[in-house]
């Protein structure tokens, strides 16, 4: 089966479209895209293909009503703008699928929210029972919640760790540029690439960023989306909104990146992509073999030093004694805590302060060997 057949057979697909291609001149949503977006979707939809769309856009949409002229830049304005358009977007959304008897629901996910235990588990299951139900789900990240810290900032990342979160069989980034170019495509002479195998196949291609002004991330956070999803086993095919048609069709269009990975469903690959480490934990050789080797959960008498600021539950970085990231995991005492407690047995440590204290730093559940 060639790769852009996998998309027209997909029996479940996840297509991100980027705010460049939803958006008008004037940087408000473009209403006739919008519906020839949705008119693509349904199609196939009805043709019994399981659609997850990951839409951008609450910000761009949010920029007309609230009377600005371009996307804002900090934060909390682009909170207000996030909170004003995404209401719009899905209100657009709704009327557009409505046309073909579509029911459309929306669902607003935070990269740190989905990374823990029984909220990952309990995305998927909400995905798939509207899955069940014949309904589109309409995805974006939480962008009016999301603090700077935990917020992904771009939904091509988010896009790719949907489509592994429900096993999709491909991902497709729709962007405002119809294929990777091998350095930006506005340069004379910059050639397509039509496949990418491997990251032998990227050497030489220069990726930069948006080059629309309401976009984000540009090239090389689609590159790094499509590294994600394909690890995870997921064909990844990037290219032009207004190909939408021909790429769901299985037509030759964009840069199809094939798999490398295998297929498997873990928490671990949002601890690795979705979160941003508060702090970092400093551990000794033996340590970092029974991690990486033993696959054992982190104890308190392994670390050496606790570094920055974090709370019982929050994502931090484990570092050998060279300073190098071995790990990533959610870690169950605070930054204040557990100094105390280095370099101490869990059996000393719950004998003297009481059985609570008998806890993992980082549950082996929790934690991903970098
Ligand atoms: N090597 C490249 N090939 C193609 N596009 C590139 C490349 N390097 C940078 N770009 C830019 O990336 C842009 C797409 O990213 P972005 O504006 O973030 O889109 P979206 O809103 O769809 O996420 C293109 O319009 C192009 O200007
Ligand atoms: N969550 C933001 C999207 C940010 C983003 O990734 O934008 P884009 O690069 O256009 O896909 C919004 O809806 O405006």
């Amino acid at each position: 089966m060639s790769p852009h057949s996998v998309i027209s057979s997909a029996r479940r697909l996840v297509v991100k479209v980027g705010s460049s291609s939803l958006t008008g001149p004037d940087g408000g949503i473009d209403h006739d895209r919008l519906v020839g977006l949705a008119d693509a979707l349904a199609r196939q939809h009805l043709g019994g293909t399981q659609i997850v769309l990951v839409s951008s856009g609450a910000i761009a949409a949010g920029i007309h009503p609230l009377g600005l002229t371009s996307r804002p830049r900090d934060l909390a304005t682009q909170q207000a703008a996030a909170s004003v358009g995404q209401g719009a977007l899905l209100a657009a959304y709704t009327r557009a699928f409505a046309r073909h008897e579509i029911t459309v629901g929306q669902v607003l996910l935070t990269a740190d929210d989905v990374t823990r235990r029984t909220h990952y588990a309990n995305a998927r299951r909400t995905l798939e029972r509207l899955l069940d139900l014949d309904v589109l789900p309409i995805v974006n990240e939480n962008d009016t919640v999301a603090t700077s810290e935990i917020r992904f900032g771009d939904n091509d990342r988010l896009a790719a760790l949907v489509a592994h979160l429900i096993d999709a069989d491909a991902l497709v980034l729709l962007s405002d540029v119809d294929a990777l170019y091998d350095g930006p495509p506005s340069r004379p002479g910059a050639r397509r690439v039509p496949v990418v195998r491997g990251p032998h196949d990227l050497v030489g291609v220069e990726s930069g960023g948006s080059g629309s002004k309401v976009g984000t991330g540009g090239m090389t956070t689609k590159i790094e989306a499509a590294r994600i999803a394909t690890a995870a086993g997921v064909v990844t095919l990037v290219t032009g909104a207004d190909r939408v048609v021909q790429a769901l069709s299985g037509e030759d269009v964009g840069t199809v990146f094939l798999p490398v990975g295998v297929r498997g469903r873990s928490r671990r690959l949002w601890l690795e992509h979705a979160t941003t480490a508060r702090g970092r934990l400093i551990i000794d050789d033996g340590a970092v073999t029974a991690l990486v080797d033993r696959k054992k959960s982190l104890l308190p008498a392994g670390i050496t030093a606790v570094e920055g600021t974090f709370h019982d539950g929050d994502p931090v970085d484990v570092c050998g004694p060279d300073g190098a990231t071995v790990a990533r995991g959610l870690v169950n005492y605070s930054s204040s805590e557990l100094p105390a407690l280095l370099g101490r047995s869990t059996k000393e440590l719950a004998r003297d302060l009481g059985p609570e204290y008998e806890r993992e730093v980082i549950h082996r559940d929790d934690l991903v060997v970098i």
